[in-house]
């Protein structure tokens, strides 16, 4: 119809009936038909190869649901191969070890002294924001620079972690994954219950099911002792009176490590770390902030005991803890069980692993000055009632007849590496650094 005899009036609706238009109809309800199901398609796909939903094919659905919620990922071919590379035994009669908190302070310096010797070194690190993750990362890089993979995941994760130990027969575990630190437990309690006792049964689970069994080395505290008062702290001395709540998850920790052991024949080492400083160090640490704060001329606040007493710590270089690790997992005896069950008795041990020379903190704070060639602005103040003991004493003597452990690096020295660390890794912050 022409355009100039179209009438205003509105055309009233008719419905349309001609074969055509029933046909087009038809068209219409197939296409909806086709992109619908091409839609459920795609959302089935996606679900089949995400990460989570092919790590493991005995998960359950509530797994799939709590794992769904996670960040991290991991699964899929390029992951595994990556897995296999870095844990590749490469020395004669070498282990193949999984290191939990690899991208830790003292996790990252056993993971490399590990891959250095030959051994097959898997890291896992959830890369929490406990302190700065960049740090965490930079470690990372370092690791990757040594072939270390560090797989991002919580030991929470159980289908992770059964995940792992389907693709590689660990001989070891050297467990390091801890919420770590004294004063933070008043703030976040929940975080030492999550990593220090939940991922350790966890962990322990899956170690209990693995086949072969791993042995296992784990850090413990020298915190256990809390307010035991015999000096030097010996393995035989009481531990039963925790004064923070870290120390007393290091204590459970201990405790679970009998239980597993006794039922289930793992071999067990748990090992009491004291205040173990250095390069690539804590930044949560008193002797990396009061680097950081005594370069920046702000005030640091040093604690001392009742009736002016000294508050003193016995301050271990991060490469004699890295011995004493070392000597741990070459002495730890196979775990005894297996499918899950014991089949005799099975090693456990306790060590300390500490200097044998406490320092008093304000002396900590002198060798730093001189360092630094920076005056620190010293503020004395009372030892606050969250967690700290005024001072704590290793006796190393059952390291030492048991793999030797002898710490050679005093506070001095070890605090002199790890100064030209930080201000290598930070700079200090005067206006030539920037
Ligand atoms: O040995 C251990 O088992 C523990 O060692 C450290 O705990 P801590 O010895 O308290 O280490 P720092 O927090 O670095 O404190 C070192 C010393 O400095 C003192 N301090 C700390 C903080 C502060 O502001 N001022 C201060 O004088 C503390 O009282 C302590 O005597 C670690 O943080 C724990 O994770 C570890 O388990």
């Amino acid at each position: 119809m022409p355009l100039s005899h179209m009438d205003n009036t509105p055309p009233k609706f008719k419905p349309e009936k001609s074969p055509y238009n029933h046909n087009r109809f038809k068209w219409h309800i197939a296409k909806l038909t086709f992109w619908s199901f091409m839609f459920l398609g795609l959302i089935l796909v996606f679900f089949i190869q995400s990460p989570s939903a092919t790590s493991s094919s005995s998960s359950t659905s509530s797994d799939l649901t709590r794992r769904s919620l996670k960040t991290s990922s991991w699964g899929g071919p390029v992951w595994e191969k990556r897995v296999k590379s870095s844990a590749r035994i490469r020395s004669r009669n070498g282990f193949s070890v999984l290191v939990t908190g690899a991208a830790g302070f003292v996790g990252t310096h056993v993971s490399v002294a590990l891959k250095r010797r030959g051994d097959g070194v898997l890291g896992l690190d959830n890369f929490n924001d406990y302190y700065d993750p960049s740090l965490k990362r930079s470690r990372q890089a370092l690791l990757e620079r040594s072939g270390i993979f560090i797989v991002e995941g919580d030991i929470n994760d159980d289908a992770l972690l059964k995940k792992l130990f389907e693709l590689i027969p660990f001989t070891h575990v050297m467990h390091l994954a801890a919420q770590a630190g004294v004063r933070y437990a008043m703030e976040n309690p929940s975080s030492y219950v999550h990593s220090n006792i939940a991922g350790f049964v966890n962990l322990l689970e899956i170690c209990k099911t693995a086949n072969p069994q791993p042995a296992i080395v784990w850090a413990s505290s020298s915190s256990v002792y809390g307010l035991n008062t015999k000096s030097p702290f010996s393995e035989k001395d009481r531990t039963d009176q925790p004064a923070s709540l870290y120390a007393a998850t290091k204590k459970a920790g201990e405790e679970i490590a009998h239980t597993y052991n006794h039922i289930y024949g793992l071999s067990l080492t748990g090992l009491r770390f004291f205040t173990v400083y250095g390069p690539w160090g804590r930044p949560d640490m008193a002797y990396f902030f009061f680097t950081r704060d005594i370069l920046k001329g702000k005030a640091i606040p040093i604690f001392e005991a009742a009736n002016h007493g000294t508050v003193a710590r016995d301050f271990t270089y991060i490469d004699d803890i890295v011995k004493g690790c070392l000597g741990a997992l070459d002495t730890a005896e196979k775990s005894t069980g297996s499918g899950g069950k014991k089949r005799g008795p099975a090693q456990l041990r306790v060590f300390n692993l500490g200097n044998t020379s406490p320092v008093p903190v304000s002396d900590l704070v002198g060798i730093l000055e001189r360092l630094l060639k920076v005056k620190a602005r010293r503020m004395v103040t009372k030892l606050p009632r969250n967690g700290d003991v005024p001072f704590t004493h290793a006796n190393i003597s059952l390291a030492r007849r048991e793999f030797g452990y002898r710490p050679t690096t005093d506070l001095q020295t070890g605090l002199k590496k790890f100064v030209r660390w930080y201000v290598s890794y930070y700079g200090t912050g005067k206006k030539s650094d920037q």
